[in-house]
Parts: C-alpha cells; structure tokens; sequence
C-alpha cells in the first residue's frame, strides 16, 4: 500500500516513523526546515528511552510521488483547504483519504442520512471545496488521541498514547479500513475500526471545543482548567451546549460530562495544542475545533451563549497576535445578546 503523510509534523510524523518502522510504504509531505532537516539526517522519534530514525521519502511536491493508495491529512484542520490544489497528483480513482485532524472533517455529512445529507460547512470547507475536490466518498474518520510535538525540525517527541480510531463515514467494516487499522497495528498503533466514528469524533471534540480555547485565552494547562471552579464551569457549560447540538445529529455519548472533564484533568499540566500555537506565533486551530460547533449550532437552532461567547474572545485574540485570518463571525443576535 503506497501512503503518503501530508502535513507530516508532530503528528504526522510521529505515524510516518512507526509506519516506516513496520516496513510501510511510505511518503512524507512537510515543508521548510523540518522538510530539509528530514531530508539530510532522517526523521528521529524520541518515545521515553527510546530513540528512532527513520529515511522515508520527503518532498514539498507532491508531484514527485504520484498516485497513493492512502492519504493520511495530518496538517493543521484549517489548512487543508490551501492544499486542494497540490494535493490532486496524489489521487487516483481508489484512493483513500484518512482525516487525522481535530474537529469536524469535510466529509462529516457523507452518508449521515436525514436532512443534512451531504451538507457542507461552511466554517471548515468553504465554498465545498475540500468536498468536491478531494472527494467525500474517498475519506475514512479518524482520532487522534496521541500527542506528540515537533522538538526541533526532523525531531519529534512522543508525549503520550498511540490510539487512532477508524471509520468508514458509512459505518461498513470496508476491506479498505481493515487493511489501514492491520497497519497500524503492525506499527505498534492502536486502531479500533469503529460502526460509529462520528460519536468519537465529537468525544474528543467535546475537550478541545472548551479547553483549547480557554487555555489559549488564559494561559492555564489542563489540570488547571478543569480544576478551578470557574473554568470548569465555563468548560461544563459549553460542553452542555456542544452536546445538545451532537445529539441533534444523533450523535450518542458514551461517558457523561463530569467523566469527559476528569479524563482531561488527569492528563496533567499540559498545554494545549492552541494554547502551544499561540505561545509559538502558529496561526490558531479555531475554526475547525469552535466556529464549526457554533455553525452546527446555527444550523439546528441551538443557541450557544457560553461557546459564543469564549468564541468571541479567543478570535479576537488571535487576530490581534495576526494568527487568524478565519470565519468567525457571529450573525446570530440572539445568541450575541445572551452572550
Ligand atoms: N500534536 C498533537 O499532540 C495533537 C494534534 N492533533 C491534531 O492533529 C492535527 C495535526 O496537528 P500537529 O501534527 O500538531 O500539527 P503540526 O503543525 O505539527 O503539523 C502539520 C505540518 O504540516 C506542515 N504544513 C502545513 N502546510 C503545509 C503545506 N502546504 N505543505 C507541506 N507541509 C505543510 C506544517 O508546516 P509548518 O509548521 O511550516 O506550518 C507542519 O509541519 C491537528 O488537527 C491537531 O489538532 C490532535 C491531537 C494531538
Ligand atoms: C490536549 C487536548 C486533548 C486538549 O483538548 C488536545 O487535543 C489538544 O491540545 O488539541
């Protein structure tokens, strides 16, 4: 199976080293000093003691590769669409795109069934872009639990997990997601195919929609966030509203609030990859992981005061430290005013 990594940075990376490892193969996408620092000495993954290094194939053009069995988008969610373009060598008519991104993928409503049936968003795809051009029958779902950091361009540090969930937008356990989830197993990653990936993407949403945005407009890590009374409020309360909007699109969640938080609380002092993107002048996950939650709010009518409201802020300070050229605009006067 041929695979090209595109956007192989911290996370991307991180697969690209156990994937190369299991004797995959496999192509990397990045770009700048990393793409260079790739290139002469290889890409190292520091995992606790261990220490590992590994040669793939490395380009800034995805030309030199041609057409790719799988894709796996590990670039920034709001990225993607700058890359539609560059991206169309790698796409024959059987490839597979995996989505390892926080936040809502492109192809969210690709056999969803009900009213919103190939919907697009607006937020995160705009115009339908990624939709059409990359193809919504061509994606598999996937989570990404891990995290993981670039440490120096060519180096990547493990933090912590292995897990990456899978799933076909349809549910079927399709030979094409059997095979990606046996690789990754064979690199040593967790890789449940799941009926329902739509559930475990809002799982994980349910975190970042709160705490990435508080922790970049405060400064706090995870531990603290979830620990002081008012951040947890503020955390609960947009959690709340994020769930009723989930739900809406029959979305079930296995765990209940208060366990989602105390699963965060217990990752310790970390900061968040927002929080991280700021502090290092990176522009700012905000509208796949926040503005797409308040336009899925929009779409069912479920007001979101509390998401509005930290929504409002963290654009603001993103645009001020120049990392946000986005979406954000809230329209809705209710919610403003409530807010
Ligand atoms: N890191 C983590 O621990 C976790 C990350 N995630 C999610 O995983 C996804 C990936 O995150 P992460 O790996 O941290 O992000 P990174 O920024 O580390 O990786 C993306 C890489 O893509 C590169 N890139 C961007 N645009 C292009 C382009 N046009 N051509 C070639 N390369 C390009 C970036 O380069 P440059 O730096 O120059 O922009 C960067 O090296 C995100 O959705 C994130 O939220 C989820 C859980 C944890
Ligand atoms: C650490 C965590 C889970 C916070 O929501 C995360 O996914 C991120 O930083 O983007």
């Amino acid at each position: 199976m041929k695979i090209c990594i595109y956007g192989a940075g911290a996370i991307g990376g991180y697969l690209g080293v156990q994937l190369a490892r299991a004797g995959a193969d496999v192509s990397l996408i990045a770009r700048g000093a990393h793409l260079a620092a790739m290139r002469e000495r290889g890409l190292t993954l520091l995992a606790g003691e261990e220490r590992h290094t590994v040669h793939p194939r490395c380009t800034d053009d995805p030309n030199e590769l041609g057409v790719q069995d799988t894709i796996i988008i590990t670039l920034k969610a709001h990225s993607i669409t700058g890359v539609i373009e560059k991206m169309q060598p790698l796409l024959g008519p059987h490839t597979r795109i995996v989505t390892a991104v926080n936040g809502i993928p492109y192809w969210y409503f690709y056999k969803h069934g009900g009213q919103y049936e190939n919907s697009t968003l607006e937020s995160i795809d705009p115009g339908g872009r990624q939709w059409r051009e990359l193809g919504a029958e061509r994606a598999i779902g996937c989570i990404v639990y891990p995290a993981t950091e670039i440490e120096a361009p060519g180096v990547i540090r493990h933090v912590y997990g292995n897990n990456f969930p899978l799933g076909e937008p349809s549910g079927e356990i399709t030979p094409d997601v059997q095979r990606l989830a046996d690789l990754f197993v064979a690199a040593g990653l967790k890789a449940p195919v799941l009926d329902r990936i739509r559930d475990e993407i809002w799982l994980k949403l349910w975190g970042n929609v709160c705490f990435n945005p508080i922790s970049a407009l405060t400064h706090a890590t995870l531990d603290v966030i979830c620990t002081d009374p008012s951040t947890r409020a503020l955390s609960r309360a947009i959690m709340m509203e994020t769930q009723a909007i989930a739900e809406t699109f029959g979305v079930k969640f296995r765990v209940d609030v208060e366990r989602r938080i105390e699963g965060a609380r217990k990752v310790g002092a970390h900061k968040t990859s927002m929080l991280q993107d700021l502090e290092r002048g990176r522009p700012m996950e905000i509208d796949p992981l926040v503005t797409v939650v308040q336009e899925m709010g929009r779409l069912t009518g479920i007001a979101t005061p509390a998401l509005d409201s930290v929504l409002a802020m963290v654009t603001q300070r993103a645009r001020i430290a120049g990392l946000y050229d986005g979406v954000s605009t809230p329209s809705d006067p209710r919610a403003l005013a409530v807010a």
